[in-house]
Formats: structure tokens, sequence, C-alpha cells
């Protein structure tokens, strides 16, 4: 069982709560001026990922008692219990152990009294031999012909971590190797990738937890006839289909071979599965070698995480600083802003990850809480938000925390636009942090010529407020083990979070009743009947689509 604890009952809770009315009053430029030593003391390096969180309205006293409230809510307590195999998913009666699928120590972690490490290893050493000889063409498609072609057929979970990390990924993939993901049930998705792709060489991975989503299931039934009518017979699905879930009479049913199924556990939540059989496109993609060394970056932040105190601690002071303004200044989103065009999908993957997680209303005895929990969250890679939505960071009347992500090198290290890059990326948070005063705007007016009526006029348009929050994330370069060092580091933040709103953020039932209603919708919309049974939104659209179809 998780600490049930109500945060708001705790002394910490209503310390933070008067002092953040101090703190609203203070800007971080005079923070900056009052100790020269902001950065060292607020600042911290694990290994090649520097986390500075200076920018931020925050003090020491701040952090203290963000670390109290961590304490008070039992977040240690609680990461011994997940990564002990403890049954943390409340309502689906289920351990949380994402952080087995990546133990590269040598320790046991018993789920129900029995080890999961030698299933762990064996489906890895599986995935590895499969890898090998897809990509060496050991394994050959139907006539013979080398495998260099991945279509990944997966949503959510499923979709989301392999996209992210395969194009994050792009300089470390193989020659030769093409990989496309198709997860919307649109057919629009499935056909753009259909034309790109030889049915000769390619090979299908069909990617489901459950093997029953609609989406996933029904691109895998019209790919699979696509397969058949350019060629392929059943028989030569074996060679050309995979599967990688937990239902593996589901996935036998579809008619894949059972050497090309791999499985892995309920303890796996789908947003959380990428280093599960679901890391098969990104293994097929890079090579086993790089996907280890994914391991590995993200086992070592696992252990960074379990194991440093609070204060040290870069999860939990992501997780208090995202929950100060969250909580105590009324922030509603959070925006991931990577300044690194291969991490161009980090943000999307963020966003099931937390919002899915943390995306809760009812406490964990079941009673509505009476505190914000998961922010949306959000975000697009710099510089191109420069030019999108920063004007609202900078000058909106939201506050919006921001996540600054960057690496020190540039895979492409093209004449000056690494610089470039990296200049925009210190300058924007410096203008946040700093923003810009009527004084130095009426300089600024004066210096270029304006009369005074003229100054007066702009002057309150030019303003910057500043003190607007950042973390800046610098990494020397993204590499596979960087890479999974940045996604435990987030995954961690989401479970620290929610720890602290004493939620339970395994589950994701929020996603069900649409698809309920959908399936009670579909054979509805073949009928020629007039549909009356919805509201008359409903029931109006539904109409109309019928009409016009
Ligand atoms: O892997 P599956 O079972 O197809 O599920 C896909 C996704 O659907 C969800 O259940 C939400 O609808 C996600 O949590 C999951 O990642």
């Amino acid at each position: 069982m998780l600490p049930n604890v109500d945060p708001t009952s705790t002394l910490a809770w209503k310390e933070l709560d008067l002092h953040a009315h101090e703190m609203e009053a203070r800007h971080m430029k005079d923070l900056f001026a009052q100790d020269p030593q902001r950065f060292e003391h607020f600042s911290q390096t694990f290994e090649d990922i520097l986390l500075d969180y200076s920018k931020n309205i925050i003090t020491q006293e701040t952090l203290d008692v963000l670390f109290r409230l961590a304490e008070d809510c039992g977040v240690k307590e609680a990461t011994e219990k997940m990564f002990s195999g403890e049954t943390i998913n409340g309502t689906e009666g289920r351990s949380v152990l994402h952080v087995a699928l990546r133990n590269r120590g040598k320790g046991k972690i018993m789920v129900d009294g029995e080890d999961v490490m030698p299933a762990v290893h064996d489906t890895l050493s599986r995935m590895r031999q499969f890898s090998d000889k897809v990509i060496t063409g050991r394994h050959v498609g139907y006539t013979g012909k080398k495998l260099t072609q991945v279509v990944n057929i997966g949503i959510g979970g499923s979709d989301l971590g392999p996209v992210m990390v395969t194009e994050a990924l792009k300089p470390y993939w193989i020659e030769g190797r093409e990989v496309y993901f198709v997860s919307n049930i649109d057919g629009t998705h499935l056909a753009e990738v259909l034309k790109k792709v030889d049915p000769e060489t390619t090979l299908f991975l069909v990617a489901s937890k459950t093997f029953t989503t609609q989406e996933t299931m029904t691109n895998a039934r019209s790919a699979r006839d696509w397969f058949y009518q350019r060629g392929g017979s059943e028989q030569d699905v074996a060679k050309h289909f995979a599967a990688l879930s937990t239902n593996i009479a589901g996935a036998q049913e579809f008619g894949i071979d059972e050497n090309n199924i791999f499985g892995f556990w309920d303890w796996v939540g789908g947003r959380y599965s990428l280093s599960s059989s679901i890391g098969m496109s990104i293994a097929l993609t890079v090579g086993f070698e790089a996907f280890v060394e994914l391991l590995d970056g993200l086992y070592s932040m696992d252990e960074h995480f379990r194991h440093a105190p609070l204060a040290e601690n870069l999860p939990a002071k992501l997780a208090l600083i995202g929950l100060w303004y969250t909580n105590f200044f009324g922030a509603e989103t959070e925006a991931i802003l990577p300044y690194d065009q291969y991490l161009h999908r980090f943000p999307a993957y963020f966003q099931q990850g937390n919002m899915e997680s943390n995306g809760k209303s009812v406490d964990r005895n079941g009673n509505p809480v009476t505190y914000e929990t998961g922010p949306i969250i959000w975000g697009e890679p710099g510089t191109n938000g420069q030019h999108a939505f920063y004007q609202l960071i900078h000058q909106g009347t939201r506050i919006i925390p921001c996540d600054f992500i960057a690496p020190a090198s540039s895979h492409n290290p093209i004449g000056d636009h690494h610089a470039i890059l990296l200049s925009n990326f210190f300058a924007q948070t410096e203008a946040l942090m700093n923003g810009k005063t009527a004084q130095q705007v009426t300089a600024e007016l004066r210096k270029d010529g304006k009369t005074d009526a003229e100054i007066a006029e702009l002057v309150p348009f030019k303003v910057f407020d500043g003190n607007r929050p950042t973390n800046s994330i610098l990494v020397k370069k993204v590499t596979p083990y960087v890479l999974g060092q940045l996604i435990a580091m987030y995954e961690h933040k989401i479970f620290v979070q929610g720890i602290i709103w004493n939620i339970y953020s395994f589950d994701q039932w929020g996603v069900e009743l649409g698809k309920q209603l959908a399936k009670a919708i579909l054979p509805e919309l073949s009928s020629t009947d007039e549909v009356s049974g919805h509201d008359s939104s409903t029931n109006g659209l539904i109409n109309a689509y019928k009409s016009w179809r």
C-alpha cells in the first residue's frame, strides 16, 4: 500500500501557501542580485546532464519546505515500494515495474513471490536475436529479400515512445534501415505509410499491450490484407509480422508465429513501456547495442532517483518545482521546449506520460481532491516555438513554467547553426527571467529618436515583466544513454508528483468512456435510420455526417 496523505493536511503545505504569498512579491532578478552564486546554489550536474533551476521563483527556504512536503507525503517510502514490486497501481491491482525492464543490476525484483528478472532477461535476449537476425538478413521476407523496412502499428504508449526515441536517435540509425509508424485509425495514416513500403521488404510490428485496441487491431488487419493483396500468403505472415504484447493468445489468434511474439507483463504501463518489447522498432532501427545503451541510461537515472536524497535528486527537484507552480502559483500548463530537432517528439511523449498519469481528480481514497493535480503538458522544439507561441509566455497573463532542453554538442555541426541555436536558448531563459523595465524601454526608444509622446505611447507594450520561471537542462550530447537518462528523469518526476497529490498515477480510467461510446455509435453510422438516441448535438452531428458522406 502506498502512503495515503492528504498533502493539504501537512504543515509543509500550509507553510508553502503562506510562503507563496511572500514569493509572489519577489522578482527573480532581485534573487540573483542578492546571491551572486545563485547558479552554483541552484543547479546540479549528474553525469552528462546539467539541471539549472536557478531561474525559478524559489529560495532555499522554498526548496526546504518542498522537500519536507515530499517527505511528509512518503515519496521515499513510495519509491521503495515501486522498486520492490509492491502493488502500487491500486485500482488495477498491479505492480508498477518499468524499472525492472532496464534493471541492469544483479538484484531480484519480486512480484507475487516470483523474481521477474529471468523473464525480463529472456525477452531481451530474444529481442536481441530477432533484431540481429533481421538486421543482418538471416531473417528474410517471403521472396528471400532482406527486411529493411519496419512498420510499427500501435497507438499511445505503444507508439509515442518508439516514435520519440527513433527520432531522437536518428544519428544512430543503421544505414539502409527505415522505420514508419501507423497509429491513427484515420485510414490516411496507414495508406500514406503503405505507399512508402514494399511488401517483400517490410516487417510489421503489431504493438499493443492488450492486443485489443480498436485502432491498432483495425490497422493491423488492414496491413495484413494489403500484404495478402500483394502476394503474401498466410504462411508468409510468419515472416512479415511480429507482435509486441502481453496478450500472447490474441497475437496467436491474429496468425502471428509464436517465435515472433515478444511478450511483456501487466506490471508495465503502456506509457512506460518503451524499454519492454514495445521497443522492438527502436532495436531494429538503431541496433540492439544502442537499445542496451538506452536501457543503461534509464537504469542510471533509476538508481539516482532511488538512492539520492531528495535534496540531490533531479527527478524530485523537477517534480517539486513543478508542483510549486501548479499548486501555489495557479500555473495550469508546463511547456517542454527541446532545442534539438531530433527531440521534436519529446514533448508529445511526455504529454501522454504526464497527462495520462496525473490527469486525475480523485485521491487514493476515492475522494475528490481539493487541489490541482497534473498540469497540461505541451511544447515544440526551439526555435520554432519562439516564432509561434513564446509571445504568450513572455507577455501573456498566464504563468507557464518551461523546461528548456539542449545538447552542448550537435550531431550536425553545420557552420554556426548550433551556436545560434544555443544563443537563442540562453537568451530566452534570460529574457523570461529578467524581462525589460519601462526605463530600459524608454532609453532604447530615446536612442531610436522617438519623441516623448511616442515613447509614452509605446512603453506599456514594450515592457516585459520577466519573472517567468524556467528550468534549463543542458546535456553534453543526445546519445542513447543520455536519452535514457532524460526519459527516466521525467518519468520519475511524474511519479513524485502523483505520490504527493495522493492519486493513482498508473491507471487511466478516463480514456474508457469515449471508447465505449464510439463502439455504440459505430453501428449507428451504417444504419439507414435517423439517429435520435443521443443529445440533440450528437444526434445532429451523426445525422449530418450520414447525409453528407
Ligand atoms: O498498447 P495498447 O493496449 O494497444 O494500448 C494503447 C494505449 O491505449 C491506452 O490504454 C489509452 O487509451 C494507453 O494507456 C495505451 O498506451
